[in-house]
């Protein structure tokens, strides 16, 4: 090696040392362990480098950036999944602040991607921090500000004055309101259980944080009994089954063994008259008087006759035992159809409970998943036009606010009942939550959808409401989007949720459609 290269050499050496110091130095932080051995390496190429302790120094660092890298990954997986925990329950809280909702809806979004590097979660977090603070900032502002003498925020207590208060904080709406819900749905069930009458009432007049609490314990526990009752129910359809089942199979078992039996016996029937008809054979030969030949004769013909009449009993007892064990099997099969049709018919109601609204009666967002899952696939099978609608009733708050929460449930029911009146042959329509409902528009287009929405939207607007003597007309506003290639249907009813806002925006009660533009 020449003194040219050498020198370039060294260079080169001390370029790479003045890097790697810089670098270590900047990712210097991450873990006590992997410090304290830069700090061993740094000291080790600062200066006049020693490569051979370098090395070691950077085995050692290797092996501990591996295990540091897998420690990072599980802590980003864990990180992002707080994250989401967190931000459903914030879109829970905030479920009334359309604007709030869509922020965290976007969140849970970005947060569903896969994480880059350690930076894109000090990204995620600093989104996370952000959306917290405006759903904090939004929540002071619909709160009162009310104070007490001593300048501090007043304690929530089991009264009037903290039902007020618990009245603006969207969690406790949210919990009433699913509450409500799952009331109004044990209430047909049970109409006239006590307990349930008497938190209903309750939710009217309003509730303290500790009745929430304990009401939402009663609702548990029906739903606990009931779904044990359940259980045990099916579990006492099947037990029957199996012993009915059992039963059957020993029927069919004794039929069989009955029928070997026969078989047997026939058998040895059968030998019998063969050794009576070659007895009469050997007569015919061997006589030597017609005599005695006649004699022979009528003795083989008599044994004959007997044997045949022994079979001729057995046939008949056979039968007769054969048509007693399908008689008994027969009333067995019919005992096993009512029992798996009353069990069928359970089954059947249990269906569609769980797939109706039980304040509209109309299909729920279950059934809309259901039935939207199979017009996605024939529209991709066919390729012909769908739309998802989203309808929603305007300031329907105020309904509540002026006239109660059970008017608005009344209306709820009249608005549903009106809307479905209006639908057209396989177009159907759910309850998506709240004062929402879905749409499913097979095999329309754009004209058709517009004039079948149009039509719902005028008969609504006619429809004569009567509160406390005072006339009132109750609107909604739709949005509609049409399934286009690649789409999923999360974008289209996306889609169809922000015309319905632009339709809300540019003055309710009116149709927006995709096509429109
Ligand atoms: N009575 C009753 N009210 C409900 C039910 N579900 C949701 N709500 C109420 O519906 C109201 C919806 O109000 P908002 O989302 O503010 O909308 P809005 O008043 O209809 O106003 P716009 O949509 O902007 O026209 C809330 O006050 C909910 O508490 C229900 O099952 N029964």
């Amino acid at each position: 090696m020449d003194a040219k290269q050498l020198q370039t050499y060294k260079q080169h050496n001390t370029l790479l040392s003045q890097f790697i110091v810089r670098l270590s130095a900047f990712y210097e932080g991450f873990s006590d362990k992997i410090d304290s051995e830069l700090q061993i390496l740094r000291g080790h190429l600062s200066g006049t480098p020693n490569f051979t302790l370098a090395t070691v120094s950077i085995n050692k660092l290797n092996s501990a950036l591996q295990h540091q890298e897998l420690t990072l990954k599980k802590y980003s997986i864990e990180t992002v999944a707080l994250l989401e925990s967190a931000t459903k329950r914030l879109q829970k809280a905030v479920f009334e602040d359309e604007a709030l909702k869509k922020r965290a809806t976007q969140q849970l979004i970005t947060l569903n991607q896969p994480v880059g590097d350690i930076f894109s979660i000090y990204k995620l977090f600093q989104q996370a921090i952000e959306l917290h603070h405006a759903a904090l900032a939004s929540s002071a502002a619909s709160e009162p500000a009310v104070e007490n003498s001593k300048g501090e925020a007043p304690a929530l207590e089991n009264s009037k004055e903290s039902n007020k208060d618990n009245t603006v904080n969207p969690l406790y709406k949210s919990i009433l309101e699913e509450l409500n819900q799952l009331i109004a749905s044990y209430a047909q069930r049970q109409p006239d259980d006590s307990q349930l009458v008497d938190i209903q009432k309750k939710l009217t007049e309003g509730m303290s944080e500790d009745q929430l609490l304990k009401s939402c314990v009663v609702i548990l526990r029906m739903i606990v009994q009931d779904a044990m009752a359940e259980a045990s129910l099916t579990g006492k359809v099947i037990q029957s089954l199996h012993n009915s089942l059992g039963k059957m199979g020993g029927d069919i078992q004794l039929s069989m063994d009955n029928s070997r039996t026969q078989f047997e016996q026939r058998q040895v029937g059968n030998a019998q008259l063969q050794s009576h008809i070659e007895s009469i054979e050997e007569a015919v030969s061997h006589s030597d008087s017609l005599e005695s030949l006649k004699e022979h004769t009528q003795f083989c013909v008599q044994n004959i006759a007997s044997t045949l009449n022994e079979q001729a009993q057995l046939d008949s007892q056979g039968q007769e035992s054969l048509m007693g064990l399908l008689g008994s099997m027969q009333s067995r099969i019919e005992q096993l159809q009512k029992q798996t049709q009353t069990y069928k018919k359970k089954l059947a109601e249990q269906m569609m409970l769980s797939q109706t609204d039980p304040l509209t009666r109309l299909p729920n967002r279950q059934a809309y998943n259901e039935k939207l899952s199979k017009a996605v696939q024939f529209w991709q099978d066919n390729g012909d036009d769908l739309a998802v609608a989203v309808i929603d009733i305007d300031h329907f708050k105020s309904i509540n606010d002026r006239f109660g929460h059970a008017a608005g449930d009344k209306t709820l029911q009249v608005v549903g009942k009106n809307l479905k009146q209006q639908l057209t042959k396989n177009t159907f329509m759910a309850r998506w939550g709240g004062e929402e409902f879905v749409l499913l528009l097979p095999g329309m287009d754009k004209q058709k959808v517009t004039s079948l929405l149009e039509t719902m939207r005028t008969k609504l607007a006619s429809l004569p409401f009567k509160f406390k003597q005072e006339k009132v007309t109750i609107t909604a506003s739709f949005g509609a989007s049409f399934f286009k290639k690649g789409d999923t249907p999360d974008a289209v009813f996306e889609r169809a949720d922000n015309l319905l806002y632009q339709a809300k925006n540019s003055g309710r009660n009116r149709v927006i459609t995709d096509r429109d533009e």
